[in-house]
């Protein structure tokens, strides 16, 4: 058809420049004439060619960058229409995972948008000389190109071609292999190979399934993903940017790590680790937040260990250092700076600004997680409700948790140990980590029976330890309500001896007084 198409398409053109150049030629014509000639040309290749074509190049402007919506085409027209095709082009995806096909060069498929049929081929324009060149733009200028009926023209440039490009992006997201990220320190950001990231494939293998925890929390926060993760629109709306904070906190080992990671396996996301100590400044913090991509989890671990970020604290520390160095010589001054210099000045509202200031919305669906021990030494400002919209406690390891640790680590989901290991549980802390740990079978002799009383003996010797650890703190405790009462009771009485003291000086000076009024002179002494 697109063979058909172009040699109408070059016949109109022909007629047109003929008939143009004639009136060109013909002293008869007056000159207004020529422009009427040159429509009527161009309405007789309309008639005769009623199609439109669109072309969307590899490459486009200076940017040595694969143009995205070619990308996203491609990747559409390799789920939707590559059957058709006979000759496909075999890309091999990183570590010979997976194998993707898409359509070969001067192939032609169809597709069909609301009862509309239009024509898709590939192409690639031939370069006019041989020529070497480090960057593929220069001789391999590939497009697609787009045909279909002019009377469609609204709606195939409105809604078809977006409906292309949100498919092709889905797709590429669902199936591209995932990132985990981290900070490089920003000496590395310039140059020829300079990046604010450095990446690996991501293939953490935890999946909400294998996360021990209470079913109905557990349900809970995968319908809150699932819901954020739908909810374009919705933000649209309510004209917020489409992100939502977490705040993961609880003890060490139960699990916050192992959750983030299954997050990024349901939402399909990339991770970014952002180690915030290797961040100079805020201004670096807003540069390395504008470098990351859509559908993607920004986390800070243990953000009480990152940075000092209570506001008291930073003022107090920054007079006590102004005091001192009043007294420093210039050249100490100068060291201390260039020492201060090498750690992170990110500041709380820095921090603050990163998650929900102007900069935060320049991206659409992302996480932004933070993982803590101790929840309570964060600044209420900074995991208040719409920075760290939803906090999730993990805690120490449930008789539900113990369960799901059970059915995965072991395949059984009952035994006669179980009752024991839920009376311990209710009296001791373990965390799902150290369970784990003790239901994981060690070797093939090592059988259900053996790992749940391995368990048992963990959580008595857990219990056991807790109990002494009680008792040396009451014990403790003991002897220092003890030490008080005896210095308070030693204060007492020298209070005591001390009002001894004064009430005898008080009789003596009134004696005195006594015999100077009646004698004139004092007489006792
Ligand atoms: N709820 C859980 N379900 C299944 N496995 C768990 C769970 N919690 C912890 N684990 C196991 O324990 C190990 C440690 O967990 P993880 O690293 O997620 O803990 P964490 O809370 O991040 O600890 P930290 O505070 O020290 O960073 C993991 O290997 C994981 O397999
Ligand atoms: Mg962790």
């Amino acid at each position: 058809m697109m063979i058909m198409g172009d040699i109408w398409g070059s016949l109109g053109s022909a007629m047109a420049t003929l008939m143009f150049v004639w009136a060109m030629y013909q002293n008869y014509f007056p000159q207004e004439l020529n422009g009427q000639i040159i429509r009527f040309g161009q309405k007789i290749k309309n008639f005769i060619y009623p199609y439109i074509q669109i072309t969307f190049s590899e490459y486009q402007g200076e940017g040595f960058e694969r143009s995205k919506a070619y990308m996203a085409i491609e990747r559409y027209l390799d789920k939707n229409s590559s059957k058709e095709a006979k000759r496909l082009k075999a890309n091999v995806v990183q570590d010979c995972e997976s194998v993707v096909y898409s359509m070969e060069d001067h192939e032609e498929v169809t597709d069909e948008y609301r009862g509309i049929k239009l024509w898709w081929a590939s192409s690639q324009h031939i370069p006019n000389k041989q020529s070497i060149s480090f960057y593929p733009r220069e001789d391999e200028k590939r497009y697609f190109m787009l045909t279909f009926h002019k009377r469609y023209r609204e709606i195939v440039t409105k809604e078809y071609v977006k409906h292309v490009l949100d498919e092709g992006k889905d797709i590429t997201v669902r199936e591209r292999q995932r990132k985990l990220y981290t900070n490089n320190k920003s000496e590395s950001w310039y140059g020829y190979n300079r990046s604010m990231w450095s990446h690996v494939v991501f293939k953490h293998p935890a999946k909400f399934d294998t996360l021990a925890m209470e079913p109905e929390k557990k349900q809970e926060i995968i319908d809150d993903l699932i819901s954020f993760s739908n909810a374009e629109e919705y933000y649209a709306k309510i004209g917020k940017a489409w992100k939502r904070g977490y705040l993961l906190h609880g003890p060490p080992g139960t699990g916050k790590s192992t959750m983030i990671a299954a997050i990024a396996n349901l939402l399909k996301y990339d991770v970014y680790d952002l180690e915030l100590t290797s961040v100079k400044d805020n201004t670096e913090l807003r540069k390395l937040l504008i470098d990351t991509s859509d559908k993607s989890i920004i986390v800070i671990e243990d953000i009480d260990c990152s940075l000092d970020l209570t506001g008291q604290r930073d003022k107090k520390k920054k007079k006590k250092d102004d005091e001192k160095e009043e007294k420093d010589s210039p050249e100490k001054k100068m060291k201390k700076q260039m020492e201060e210099s090498k750690h992170s000045q990110v500041t709380l509202s820095g921090l603050l600004n990163f998650i929900d200031g102007l900069w935060s919305a320049c991206g659409s669906e992302r996480l932004i997680i933070f993982t803590t021990n101790y929840v309570e030494k964060l600044d209420p400002a900074l995991i208040r409700r719409g920075r760290m919209d939803k906090h999730i406690e993990l805690s120490y390891c449930g008789f539900k948790a113990f369960k799901d640790l059970a059915k995965i680590y072991l395949n059984i989901e009952s035994h006669k140990l179980f009752a024991k290991v839920r009376e311990l549980l209710e009296e001791t802390n373990m965390t799902p980590a150290d369970v784990a740990e003790n239901l994981l079978p060690k070797s093939a002799a090592e059988d259900a029976e053996f790992c749940l009383e391995r368990l048992i003996k963990a959580l008595e010797q857990a219990k056991e330890d807790a109990r002494l650890k009680a008792e040396e703190e009451a014990k403790v405790k003991a002897e220092e309500e003890e030490k008080l009462r005896v210095a308070k009771e030693e204060k007492e009485k020298e209070k005591q001896k001390q009002a001894t003291a004064d009430s005898e000086k008080l009789k003596t000076a009134e004696t005195l007084d006594k015999e100077v009024k009646e004698n004139g002179c004092i007489t006792s002494l």
